[in-house]
């Protein structure tokens, strides 16, 4: 039997108020064509509440945009999901913080990606970014709903990813969750703005060190290296991976794509996750079960020996699984090696 997934992140629509440099989305102020109604957008949560109660995040493009968006949380939440929602942070006031809050939403992420307004704003295209997201995070904190910051890692700001990490703190974040920067969609032309190999596993590694001085809660999100580097450090520590030693992330792996997360574009396209554009069905035409169970692309990806090159090969394959975004991006196969990984398994 395929487990239901953990973890949905649900683009509700590619509208957006921002343009960033590095978005995988279309995320244009245009109306987009095709995007699910309300009553469809409905219909799916029916869909995935039938087959598991997973943590349904939220996103888009800007998912604030949208009127629904507090209609669609309740209704979720009225399912048994456990809604969280991602958004920039500028379009938060009172009344929306207050209306998330009735919503049942349980957590709120902001996007950073520069510790100061000058590189943020660069990055998302936007003058005034930076301080509207500040002013969401004041709105949240006075309407007592938690947050949690994500940043996208790249070559401009690596430098201040310790900065951003004191600002998360100083500010009341729950927890800082880095991305890595994958080129696709808008962003597709940015592999010079990746981070060389060694760098990933520089500041992967300055991550694991930072986990035992802060209290926030730290997430390596797509970086599956992360679980490689924290099995090798534990083992030079002489210490055994487990929730007790490492908490959460003892638990999780690298990808989860297809093994208990995927993601839902706006207009219903069913995809390993939002920086791999490769479609296993449409909740238009199949039912969300189906996809996830039945799809030949959610069943390769459950099959860690056909992971390709070094990473087929590799012995830490059952926790890192090399981003699959990334390889589908540099090779056109989303089963090839992780492009960007400086390990070499014996
Ligand atoms: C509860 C509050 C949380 C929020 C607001 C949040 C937010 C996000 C956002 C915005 C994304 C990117 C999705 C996208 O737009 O493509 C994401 C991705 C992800 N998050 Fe979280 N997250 C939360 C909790 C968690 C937890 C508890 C986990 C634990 C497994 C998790 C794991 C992931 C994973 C695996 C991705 C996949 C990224 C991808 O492949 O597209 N998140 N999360
Ligand atoms: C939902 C989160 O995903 C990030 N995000 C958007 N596009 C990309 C990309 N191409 N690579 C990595 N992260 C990205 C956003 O900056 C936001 O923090
Ligand atoms: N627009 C939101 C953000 O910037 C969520 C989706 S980003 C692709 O965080
Ligand atoms: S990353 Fe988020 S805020 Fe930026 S353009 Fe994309 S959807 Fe909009």
């Amino acid at each position: 039997m395929v487990k239901p997934p953990r973890l949905i992140a649900w683009e509700l629509t590619w509208g957006c108020n921002l343009s960033c440099v590095h978005c995988r989305g279309a995320s244009t102020s245009e109306i987009p064509e095709g995007e699910l109604s309300t009553d469809e957008a409905k219909h799916f949560v029916d869909e995935i509440a039938e087959i598991g109660d997973p943590i349904l995040i939220i996103t888009g493009g800007e998912p604030l945009t949208r009127k629904d968006v507090f209609e669609v949380a309740r209704y979720a939440t009225d399912k048994g999901l456990r809604v969280a929602l991602a958004t920039n942070g500028t379009l938060l006031d009172e009344v929306v913080v207050k209306k998330l809050k009735d919503a049942g939403v349980q957590r709120v992420s902001i996007s950073i990606d520069g510790s100061t307004a000058k590189t943020h704003d660069e990055f998302r295209g936007v003058p005034g970014a930076f301080e509207g997201a500040m002013r969401g995070i004041e709105y949240l904190k006075k309407g007592g709903l938690g947050f949690q910051i994500n940043t996208t890692i790249t070559k401009r700001n690596l430098d201040e990813i310790p900065a951003i990490l004191e600002l998360s703190t100083e500010i009341g974040a729950e927890a800082l969750h880095i991305f890595l920067l994958v080129p696709t969609g808008r962003g597709k032309n940015l592999e010079k703005e990746e981070i060389p190999p060694v760098e990933y596993e520089r500041v992967l590694n300055w991550f694991y060190d930072q986990q035992k001085n802060v209290s926030i809660q730290l997430k390596a999100t797509c970086a599956p290296h992360y679980f490689r580097i924290m099995r090798q450090r534990a083992k030079k520590e002489g210490i055994e991976v487990s929730v007790k030693t490492h908490g959460y992330e003892a638990m999780t792996r690298g990808c989860l794509g297809g093994t208990s997360f995927c993601f839902v574009s706006s207009t219903g396209d069913v995809q390993p996750c939002g920086y791999l554009p490769v479609v296993a069905g449409n909740i238009k035409e199949q039912s969300f079960k189906e996809i996830w169970e039945d799809s030949k692309l959610f069943n390769d990806l459950r099959d860690f020996d056909s992971l390709g090159g070094k990473c087929g090969k590799c012995s830490y394959k059952g926790v890192c699984g090399g981003c699959r975004a990334r390889a589908y991006a540099a090779t056109g196969d989303y089963m090839a090696e992780e492009p960007y990984c400086i390990y070499v398994p014996r």
